[in-house]
């Protein structure tokens, strides 16, 4: 009956985390998956989460159905969030948000949706980029494309490649965009290039996505939103997917959102409708746990200022270990730059690592990167970064 079902390879990323939970290396590190560890390598529970989880512990309340779009609270703290809590675009209600499992969750809606609505549209993401993106849209049966984004030979962004590459887009193709902390390089666009490539979508009437995972961890909540709000002020139509998993650590509890900028209030309302209809057809309606503690830490002023302040407090830790890492490896092998570390942005480090020497770093030393050569900087700590550095030496010398 299945004997011609394909076996799974298994994930890249995913995938890291069981050979790495084998690994009886008692020496291990973890910098595959996109997950912040905290100086003691463990995965934190935020304190305002802690708060928030004991609001709803206490009194126990019943679970109900969520609304397909999920909490009306968590909507709302996706939308402040992401373009400013005073944006008139809310206050027109031009904005259709839903809550949904996570980033992923947003994504597959999103794809879903453009298949249904824009079936023509092809989605162009950077090369490279997050792996899942393209599974998720060709799963929706959106063709995938790829744009020009990252020269290894460099370390830095072709630029000028991928403005050329978007002027020969069709009308309502989709571009698929990081706006901070880009997954897997950690290069970012700076604000000017931002401003060239979103004139360049308006002059080709192409459709922005925006996925921001890891909003927080690049310079500052709204300084990571500069894109997507650039976008709102030029009046473009927009798709934004955000995550919470990275920055409430609530990675299992599954929560995000997915909102699309329209020009006027009867588009924001069918779409949001339609955005009901898809999520209705795929899972039906969101988790309650997550959504009651991201309605719950978004909406009250003091668990929002708190939540900011730790949020702040694990992007300043990666941002250190960019520098101490950085500066131990290039104390070793004098000569060698190793400015990408700091150049970069975010949770993530291209290192440039060959396969084999990432395979090396995984089967000498127990340290797990992902195949492409990218590093979770949030992996390493204080007790972890000298064997760290140590093994990329061994490895860079061969
Ligand atoms: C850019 C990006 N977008 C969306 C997601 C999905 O997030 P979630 O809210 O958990 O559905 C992730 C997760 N990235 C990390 C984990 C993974 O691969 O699923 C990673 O890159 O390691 C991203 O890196």
């Amino acid at each position: 009956m299945f004997e011609r079902i394909d076996y799974y390879a298994g994930d890249p990323i995913l995938g890291l985390m069981d050979k790495f939970a084998a690994d009886n290396n008692p020496d291990k590190v973890n910098l595959g998956v996109g997950v912040y560890y905290d100086e003691d390598g463990k995965l934190p529970v935020l304190e305002c989460v802690k708060i928030a989880e004991q609001r709803i512990a206490d009194p126990v309340s019943p679970r109900p159905y969520l609304p397909m779009a999920g909490l009306p609270g968590h909507r709302k703290g996706c939308q402040e969030l992401l373009f400013g809590k005073d944006a008139q675009i809310l206050k027109d209600d031009l904005v259709a948000t839903i809550a949904t499992i996570g980033g992923s969750g947003a994504l597959k809606v999103g794809a879903e949706f453009m298949h249904q609505w824009f079936p023509q549209a092809k989605c162009y993401v950077s090369d490279p980029t997050w792996g899942n993106h393209i599974a998720i849209f060709e799963g929706s049966d959106v063709e995938v494309g790829k744009y020009p984004y990252y020269d290894k030979t460099t370390s830095s962004i072709k630029f000028d490649e991928m403005i050329a590459f978007f002027e020969t887009l069709n009308k309502n193709d989709v571009i698929l965009l990081h706006p901070c902390c880009h997954n897997p390089t950690g290069m970012d666009l700076t604000r000017e290039q931002w401003d060239t490539v979103l004139n360049v979508i308006q002059a080709r009437e192409l459709i922005p996505f925006m996925d921001i995972a890891y909003q927080g961890f690049g310079e500052d909540m709204d300084s990571d939103a500069y894109a997507i709000r650039k976008a709102v002020d030029m009046g473009l139509p927009l798709f934004v997917s955000n995550s919470f998993s990275k920055n409430l650590s609530l990675y299992g509890e599954r929560v995000g959102g997915l909102s699309v900028v329209c020009p006027t209030a009867d588009e924001a309302k069918r779409v949001f409708g339609q955005l009901n209809a898809t999520v209705r057809r795929i899972y039906s309606s969101p988790p309650s746990h997550g959504g009651r503690v991201v309605d719950i830490v978004m909406n009250d002023e003091v668990l929002h200022e708190q939540w900011v302040g730790e949020v702040y407090a694990m992007r300043d830790r990666i941002k250190s270990m960019r520098t101490k890492l950085k500066s131990v490896l290039e104390a070793k092998i004098p000569g060698r730059s190793f400015d990408y570390l700091t150049d970069q942005n975010g949770m993530f480090s291209f290192t440039g690592l060959t396969p084999e020497q990432v395979e090396q770093l995984q089967t000498k030393f127990g340290i797990y990167m992902v195949s492409n050569s990218r590093m979770c900087v949030a992996g390493l700590n204080s007790s972890n970064i000298d064997y760290v550095a140590n093994a990329m030496v061994e490895v860079l010398k061969d």
